[in-house]
């Protein structure tokens, strides 16, 4: 099965666009509807705005009538309701009111009916960029009638300072005043530095994301603050960037990925975009449509701007000598010693008892059995022991990377697995090149409570795309017998399994009946 197979055979998500319309093709609801259909989603235009507008010039600003905004809101929510909307140009304050109004009203009262949730990203559009007022009225625009209605704002540096209403002069005021715009209009900021005007910023462009709660992202992510950086991509060929963006992390949110990895997967598109950007007048030409990002070099590189314990740089792990294939995970010494009897060679001791008196004992006993039968032993969560007792490797979730000391791990020469549930969690386990990296859950389970929903096979498949061939991929979550093929067919290298193993009535024949599937199940 291939990416486009997959993802082809899905309904396309329907994403709003309520901008706009740029004449001259690059930005506005023109940029919104390609990338829409460039990330395979069906794009609906409400257009807020008709402007004659070149690479070089804005000649002519005219804002619908109230009553063709609402016809247009009105008319679709009707028939094609929207999975994601992304808001952009709104010429007057009426626009913004009126806007406001049919979220809380009318977009509210379909997310009850339907059960379910609508991202809504705005960009504040004001200027082009050819430096052109884009807005029709003199005074500055007020979004505050949004407040508490949008789940993300994604302003540049000028926006950003116009709606803190002051001049942000380097990193520091930045930072406050995206946190500042975060409370003042209750919701997540992305305030984006690929601006040259900021002044501050230098070889790198960096985006500052203050993020407050987020639906079905671990909490360790939430109410932080990230920065994300990319190198600076060097053309004057920007225009329709910040459209793009923002239409982009709506349409990734419209398949169902967390603000996070909608945000992450985002930025990469924009960056290979301008890469690949075209002039096509005698101003800023706009962006390529190069399609859902593939290559890693895009990405952002993420930190947390939070006080408190960092990731380390610069650290390294062991790498595996052979594939892992089928990777049980077990609570009891007598069952991790019977699926070495059976022949596994990888296995992890996954004791979870708080105060188990005979933790460290049964990790010794553990340590030992592996090398009895010469196997590969992962502990999960308790590092100091493992290191301690020279255990193979340790198993680490994203809550425990700040917590443990890497490097002391490293040092060890202990191997690292670590856990994964989002593009952004990905990212985040990778810049510390671990042995292995683990993706979950694909499928429901009962075996533990997950703050996330199932990831699914085709997320499985967009994380196995960007990341096959620089760690081994170890995919965990209700995978049984009857999964085992598709789970193949993702090109994932590995499967972590529990209850399927655990839970038989005969855990070792259950190993091997399930690594006899794995094996002959082909990626075609
Ligand atoms: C192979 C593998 N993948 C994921 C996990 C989960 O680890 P973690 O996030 O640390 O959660 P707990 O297992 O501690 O509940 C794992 N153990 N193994
Ligand atoms: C321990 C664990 N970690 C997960 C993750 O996604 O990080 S899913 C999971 C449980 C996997 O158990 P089963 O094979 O019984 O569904
Ligand atoms: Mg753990």
């Amino acid at each position: 099965m291939t990416h486009l197979e997959l993802t082809s055979s899905a309904l396309k998500p329907v994403v709003w666009s309520i901008a706009g319309s740029d004449s001259g093709g690059g930005a506005g609801i023109q940029a919104d509807l390609a990338t829409m259909q460039d990330l395979q989603c069906h794009g609906c235009s409400v257009i807020s705005t008709v402007t004659a507008q070149s690479s070089v010039v804005v000649s002519l600003v005219e804002a619908v009538s109230d009553e063709m905004l609402l016809a247009q809101l009105d008319t679709l929510l009707q028939d094609i309701p929207p999975k994601a909307i992304k808001i952009g140009l709104l010429a007057n304050q009426g626009q913004i009111n009126l806007l406001a109004n049919w979220l809380a009203l009318d977009l509210h009262d379909y997310i009850k009916r339907a059960d379910l949730d609508v991202p809504v990203i705005l960009d504040p559009v004001m200027v082009a960029s050819c430096g052109d007022r884009l807005d029709s009225q003199d005074n500055a625009l007020d979004f505050s009638p949004l407040k508490g209605l949008i789940t993300l704002i994604t302003p540049n540096a000028a926006e950003l300072s116009a709606l803190v209403g002051q001049p942000l002069f380097d990193r520091e005021q930045y930072l406050l005043a995206a946190k500042s715009l975060s409370l003042k209009l209750n919701t997540n900021v992305l305030a984006k530095g690929g601006d040259k005007s900021a002044a501050w910023q230098g070889r790198h462009a960096q985006d500052i994301f203050v993020c407050i709660d987020v639906v079905g992202c671990s909490t360790l992510h939430q109410n932080r603050v990230f920065s994300l950086t990319s190198p600076r991509i060097e053309s004057t060929n920007n225009h329709g960037t910040g459209c793009t963006l923002s239409s982009a992390i709506a349409s990734v949110m419209a398949w169902g990925f967390v603000l996070h990895d909608a945000i992450t997967v985002a930025k990469a598109y924009v960056n290979a975009g301008i890469k690949q950007s075209y002039g096509i007048g005698a101003g800023p030409g706009p962006l390529a449509r190069t399609s859902w990002p593939k290559e890693l070099s895009e990405f952002p590189r993420i930190e947390s701007l939070d006080i408190g314990p960092s990731l380390p740089s610069d650290i390294s792990f062991n790498s595996i000598d052979e594939p892992i294939g089928l990777y049980p995970v077990v609570a009891e010494i007598p069952m991790l010693a019977e699926l070495l009897q059976a022949g596994a060679r990888t296995i992890q001791l996954r004791i979870k008892e708080a105060n188990d008196p005979e933790l460290e004992h049964k990790i010794i006993q553990a340590i030992a059995l592996s090398r009895d039968y010469q196997a590969k032993l992962f502990i999960n969560d308790h590092w100091k022991l493992a290191v301690k007792h020279g255990a193979y490797g340790v198993h680490l979730g994203q809550e425990d990377l700040y917590l443990a000391d890497l490097n002391q791990i490293s040092v060890a020469g202990l191997a690292l697995g670590i856990s994964s549930h989002s593009y952004f969690e990905l990212i985040l386990a990778a810049q510390i090149q671990p042995s292995y990296i683990a993706l979950g859950h694909i499928f429901e389970t009962t075996t533990k409570v997950m703050p996330s929903a199932p990831q699914g096979i085709i997320k499985l498949q967009h994380y196995v795309a960007l990341f096959k061939g620089y760690f081994p991929l170890v995919a965990i979550g209700g995978i049984d017998a009857g999964k085992i093929s598709t789970v193949k067919q993702t090109g994932v290298d590995d499967i972590a399994v529990v209850r399927a193993i655990t839970e038989a009535a005969e855990p070792g024949v259950a190993f091997n009946e399930l690594k006899g599937l794995w094996e002959a199940s082909n990626v075609s």
